[in-house]
C-alpha cells in the first residue's frame, strides 16, 4: 500500500522501483533455470522493461567496453551467455572437454539459458548492463549537481546542472578531432541525456575549437578483414551517430565555441539552436578530401539555405564565418567571444526553466514531420560514403594531411 503521504511522490516511486528491481532480479534468476546466480544488482528500471529494440541492445554492447570497473567473471559469463542467446538462440554447439575450463564455463552459462526467447535473452542483456552501469555510476551520488560528472566516459564529458545535460567533445590538443569511440559515446550519452530529468541539452568543446570533424586517423586504422570491412562498420557506425540526432527527443543546442570542420558542421542542421562565438568558422571541405556530405546536410542545408549556397559549402567547400552562417540560417545568433559564455548560459539557464514537456512535445511534432525521410537520407549518404572511403581521391587526401602537405 501506498504511504498515506503521496500517492504518487517520491516515497511511492522508491518503494514501487525497490518492488519492480526485485521482481526483474527474481524473473532473471527464473530465466536461467535457478543454476547461475545474478549478482545482487539494482536494476535499473526503464522503458527497455517494456522490451528492448536492437538499438537498445547495440548500445549496451557498447556500454559494456565502456565500464570502468571489471564486473567479475560471474557477470561476465551471464553477460556472454545472454549475448549468444539473443543472437544466436540456444546453445547449439558440443559441451567443450573437461580440461578446456574457460570453454567450458562459457558454454556451461550458454546452455543453462535453455529455450530463453531471443527477445527475452535481449532484455536481460540490456538491463544486466543499465544496472552494471548505475551501479558504477552510484559512487558520484551524493555530490552536489554541478559536480556530478558521469563516469564511463573517456573522451566527452557529461554533466548535468540546473536542468541542463552538457555533453562536451574533450580532445582539445586534437581540437576535438571525433574518434571512433568519441562517436560512440556521444551515441551513448545522447541516449542517456534523452533519458534524464534535464530539460535542454547541449553539445560543446573544450579548447579553441568547437571540433575539427572526422578524426582522419580513424581510416588509418586497417583491421585484418581489410579496408572494405573497414569502410562497412565506419558506414555502420556514421548512421547510428547521427540516428541519435535525427531521434534524439528533447531541445538540443549546439555552443559552437570555436571553428568546427566536417561532420560537426553537417549536423548542426538537426539542433534546434545554434549559438555561436564570432570567432567561429564552418568548413564542409567535402571535395578536397575526396568525400561527400553526411549528417542529412545533403536535405538540411538546401532547406535551410537554399540549394546555391549550400552547394557553395557542400560541393565547393566554402568556409563561413559565423556571421556568414548566421545570415544563412545555419547558425541562430553569433556573440563576441568576449561575453559568449557568460551570454550563452544566462540564456539557455531562463529556457532551462520553461515547461519541459511542452518543449519536448513541441520538438516532436516539428520532428516528426520528417523523421522517416531523415533516416533515408542518413542511410544513402552514409551508403555513399562507403563507396567514397575507398577511393583513391579520398585515401590521397587522407595521407595528404598526414604528410602535412595539405592543412585545409
Ligand atoms: C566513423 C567514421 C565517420 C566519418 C564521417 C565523416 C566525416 C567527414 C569529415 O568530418 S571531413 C573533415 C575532416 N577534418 C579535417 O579534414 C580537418 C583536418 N585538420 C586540419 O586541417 C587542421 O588540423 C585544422 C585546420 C583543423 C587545425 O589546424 P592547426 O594548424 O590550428 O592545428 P594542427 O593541425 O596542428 O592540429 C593540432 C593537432 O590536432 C590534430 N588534428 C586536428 N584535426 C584532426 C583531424 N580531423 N584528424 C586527425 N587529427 C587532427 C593534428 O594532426 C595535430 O596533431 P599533432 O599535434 O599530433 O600534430
Amino acid at each position: 500500500m501506498p504511504p498515506q503521504n503521496s500517492a504518487h511522490g517520491p516515497p511511492f516511486r522508491v518503494a514501487m522501483a525497490g518492488v519492480v528491481g526485485r521482481l526483474i532480479r527474481c524473473w532473471c534468476r527464473r530465466a536461467v533455470g535457478g543454476s547461475l546466480k545474478v549478482p545482487a544488482l539494482q536494476l535499473h528500471v526503464s522503458k527497455t522493461a517494456m522490451g528492448a529494440s536492437q538499438k537498445d541492445f547495440e548500445n549496451a554492447m557498447n556500454q559494456v567496453k565502456l565500464l570502468k570497473e571489471d564486473p567479475g567473471n560471474e557477470v561476465k559469463l551471464k553477460l556472454y551467455a545472454l549475448y549468444k542467446q539473443a543472437t544466436e538462440g540456444p546453445c547449439n554447439t558440443p559441451k567443450p572437454g573437461v580440461f578446456d575450463l574457460i570453454n567450458k564455463a562459457k558454454w556451461e552459462a550458454w546452455n543453462a539459458l535453455g529455450s530463453l526467447p531471443k527477445e527475452t535473452a535481449r532484455q536481460n542483456y540490456v538491463d544486466l548492463v543499465s544496472g552494471l552501469s548505475s551501479s558504477s555510476d552510484s559512487s558520484s551520488q551524493g555530490k552536489p549537481e554541478a559536480e556530478r560528472k558521469q563516469a564511463g566516459y573517456e573522451t566527452v564529458v557529461m554533466t548535468s546542472e540546473e536542468g541542463i545535460t552538457k555533453i562536451m567533445l574533450n580532445r582539445p590538443a586534437k581540437k576535438n578531432a571525433l574518434t571512433e569511440q568519441m562517436y560512440q559515446e556521444i551515441i551513448l550519452a545522447l541516449e542517456a541525456a534523452s533519458k534524464d530529468d534535464s530539460a535542454i541539452t547541449v553539445l560543446t568543446g573544450n579548447g579553441d575549437y568547437y571540433s575539427s570533424g572526422n578524426d582522419l586517423t580513424n581510416f588509418t586504422n586497417i583491421p585484418p578483414e581489410g579496408v572494405e570491412a573497414k569502410a562497412k562498420n565506419s558506414a555502420i557506425l556514421l548512421r547510428n551517430f547521427v540516428g541519435s540526432f535525427i531521434d534524439f527527443p528533447k531541445p538540443l543546442v549546439a555552443v559552437v565555441n570555436g571553428p568546427a570542420v566536417g561532420i560537426s558542421v553537417t549536423v548542426l542542421g538537426l539542433f534546434d539552436l545554434v549559438y555561436a562565438t564570432d570567432r567561429a568558422t564552418f568548413h564542409t571541405p567535402f571535395s578536397h578530401l575526396g568525400q561527400t556530405p553526411e549528417g542529412c546536410s545533403s536535405y538540411t542545408f538546401p532547406k535551410i539555405m537554399g540549394p546555391a549556397k549550400a552547394a557553395e559549402m557542400l560541393i565547393f567547400g566554402k568556409k563561413l564565418t559565423a556571421g556568414e552562417a548566421c545570415a544563412q540560417g545555419l547558425v541562430t545568433e553569433v556573440f563576441p567571444d568576449s561575453s559568449f559564455q557568460k551570454e550563452v548560459w544566462t540564456r539557455l539557464k531562463a529556457y532551462s526553466k520553461l515547461p519541459q514537456n511542452a518543449m519536448r512535445i513541441s520538438k516532436q511534432i516539428i520532428r516528426s514531420q520528417e523523421k522517416e525521410k531523415l533516416h533515408a537520407i542518413n542511410a544513402k549518404e552514409s551508403s555513399i560514403l562507403q563507396e567514397r572511403w575507398l577511393s583513391s581521391e579520398c585515401m590521397n587526401a587522407i595521407m595528404n594531411f598526414f604528410s602535412q602537405k595539405a592543412k585545409l
